[in-house]
């Protein structure tokens, strides 16, 4: 028996217009098929410029889709109106990159993550248990409430980004790099705690990175981004011990983590690709 994927993209392209006088169009992402299962981690990666935060925003619907379709739960989101894309609040969210321009500076993170609630309509009850149990989830004090974004570290704050996410129980996170901007130790906490709420809430996310280590720890499934294409999928061992495309092999090599006799090995293979078949393979 299959199941229905919770979100399935068939085909995506999404294609840029500059604004200036001469009007030029510029296609970040093409042909991208990506389906995601309930309670699922798809691990997006890809170097700067390959179009990972391109396929989150047109799953968001905050990119210009020029063809291909997007479903969530069996629903056709590929161009909501925006009156409808609220509606699509409550299902899919986002985690951004940067704990310090996510949070606004003015609110306490009591009214943080009481703002999404109070939108849904929940009463002044309901939004201060809720709270408790988000509070509970992402492991901050109760006292954190009355405080203002400064006083926390990224870390902390990134916690307060997480749980503010999940206030309303999303069933799907775009998670664009959300721990690029923090310290090892505390990205490791982050990918701790994103692992423990899906365990305990089955939400799915996308999760894009550049960095092919911790894509590694969180997903269940890797999909390589290169120049706006998907070129590579697999799990994290398919992904590290058969790439087969240049620049996963590429990736690997990168990798700060990898195992150093396993990485002489792909360097020596690596060195051993003719030079013009790693350019044309590359060249989609
Ligand atoms: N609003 C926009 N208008 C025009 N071009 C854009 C726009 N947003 C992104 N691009 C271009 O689309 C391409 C893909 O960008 P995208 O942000 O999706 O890449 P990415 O893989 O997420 O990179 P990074 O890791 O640096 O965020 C890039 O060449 C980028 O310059």
């Amino acid at each position: 028996m299959t199941t229905e994927p919770l979100l399935q993209v068939n085909d995506l392209e999404v294609t840029y217009q500059s604004r200036g006088l001469r009007r030029t169009s510029f296609k970040a992402v093409a042909g991208v098929d990506l389906q995601v299962q309930s309670g699922e981690t798809i691990g997006l990666v890809g170097e700067s410029g390959s179009g990972k935060s391109t396929i989150g925003r047109a799953i968001l619907g905050m990119a210009p889709v020029t063809a291909g379709r997007i479903e969530f739960a069996g629903r056709n989101i590929t161009h909501l109106p925006r009156r409808d894309r609220r509606t699509l609040a409550s299902d899919i969210q986002v985690i951004f990159q940067d704990p310090y321009s996510s949070l606004s500076p003015s609110l306490t993170i009591g009214d943080t993550l009481a703002e999404p609630l109070r939108a849904s309509g929940a009463s002044r009850t309901e939004a201060s248990r809720r709270i408790g149990e988000l509070l509970d989830l992402v492991h901050l004090p109760s006292d954190a409430l009355q405080r203002m974004p400064r006083e926390f570290s990224g870390g902390q704050r990134q916690r307060v980004a997480i749980a503010r996410s999940l206030a309303l129980e999303p069933r799907f996170i775009v998670c664009d790099e959300p721990v690029s901007a923090l310290d090892l130790s505390t990205q490791a906490r982050v990918i701790d705690l994103l692992i423990e709420v899906q365990r305990r809430t089955g939400v799915s996310y996308l999760f894009i990175s550049h960095d092919l280590d911790v894509i590694r720890v969180m997903s269940h499934r890797i999909a390589v981004m290169y120049r706006g294409r998907i070129v590579e999928t697999g799990d994290g061992e398919q992904i590290s011990t058969m790439p087969t495309h240049p620049y996963t092999q590429r990736l690997l090599l990168a990798s700060p983590l990898a195992d150093p006799a396993a990485q002489r090995v792909r360097r020596k293979e690596f060195q051993q690709l003719p030079a013009a078949e790693f350019l044309e393979s590359s060249d989609i």
